[in-house]
């Protein structure tokens, strides 16, 4: 299905991220937006139905993120049905990128989509964001990190900062609404060791959502007390 709008997504890949894209490149979008549809009829995993909306609310829109990436590893926190990872890892194939969320069923999906794409240097981590950000393996692991819609910036400031390594980035998309955002985490970034470093700004037309991505530099070490056990971030967050 998604084979018919390979010149769509062509033109807008250029047209917003300013890439030509390979036709294997094509081809695995095109096989992703298939298999996500496909899965989509049993599982929940997006609102988004029509091909034309997929390709700009979730493909483009997950692959803006690219050009603001720091180093090779990469992961993406509350992947859900793989934005931004999935379209980032064929945007970016030197990338090694792991894909969490604490949903099972989302990461069995995800699993196929790898499998079907053939991709290599990608990997699916079921747990909750706050266990991951304990974990020896990843904890200062990334040199960047990404998370859309799962939550709000003091928030996701506890759950990105303790898994990236100082220096790294964490890029956070946001709608129009990002400043309000941004004043409640002043705390959240002073606790955690963060810093604004700017915010980039993309209008993809079309009824897409303004986006407003936060380039945030770890500055410093997170302080070990951080992330704080399952569930009390959002509870509780550092605002
Ligand atoms: C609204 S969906 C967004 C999915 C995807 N990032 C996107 O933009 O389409 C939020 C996802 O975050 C996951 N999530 C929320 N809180 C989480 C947590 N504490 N640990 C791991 N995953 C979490 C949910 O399971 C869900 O898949």
């Amino acid at each position: 299905m998604f084979r018919e709008h390979a010149s769509l997504i062509q033109l807008l890949t250029k047209q917003h991220i300013g890439s030509e894209l390979s036709d294997l490149q094509v081809t695995k979008l095109c096989n992703f937006g298939d298999l996500l549809l496909d899965w989509n009829q049993r599982l929940n995993l997006t609102r988004i139905t029509e091909p034309h909306e997929v390709i700009l609310k979730h493909f483009i829109d997950s692959m803006v993120l690219g050009r603001f990436i720091n180093g090779l590893t990469f992961a993406d926190l509350g992947t859900g049905a793989g934005f931004p990872g999935i379209p980032l890892k064929i945007l970016r194939p030197d990338l090694d990128i792991v894909l969490m969320d604490s949903l099972k069923k989302r990461l069995d999906f995800l699993d196929v989509v790898i499998q079907a794409l053939d991709l290599k240097g990608i990997k699916t981590i079921h747990a909750r964001v706050e266990d991951f950000g304990r974990d020896v393996h990843y904890r200062r692991h990334f040199d960047t990190v990404s998370s859309r819609a799962v939550a709000r910036l003091p928030v996701l400031l506890e759950y990105a900062l303790p898994v990236l390594k100082v220096n790294g980035l964490l890029l956070a998309p946001k709608g129009s609404q990002y400043e309000i955002e941004v004043t409640e985490s002043k705390r959240a970034l002073l606790l955690l060791g963060g810093s604004i470093e700017g915010i980039e700004h993309f209008n993809l037309g079309e009824g897409a959502e303004h986006r407003a991505i936060l380039r945030i530099r770890k500055v410093k070490e997170t302080p070990p007390e951080y992330p704080r056990q399952a569930g009390t971030p959002a509870k509780d967050p550092l605002s």
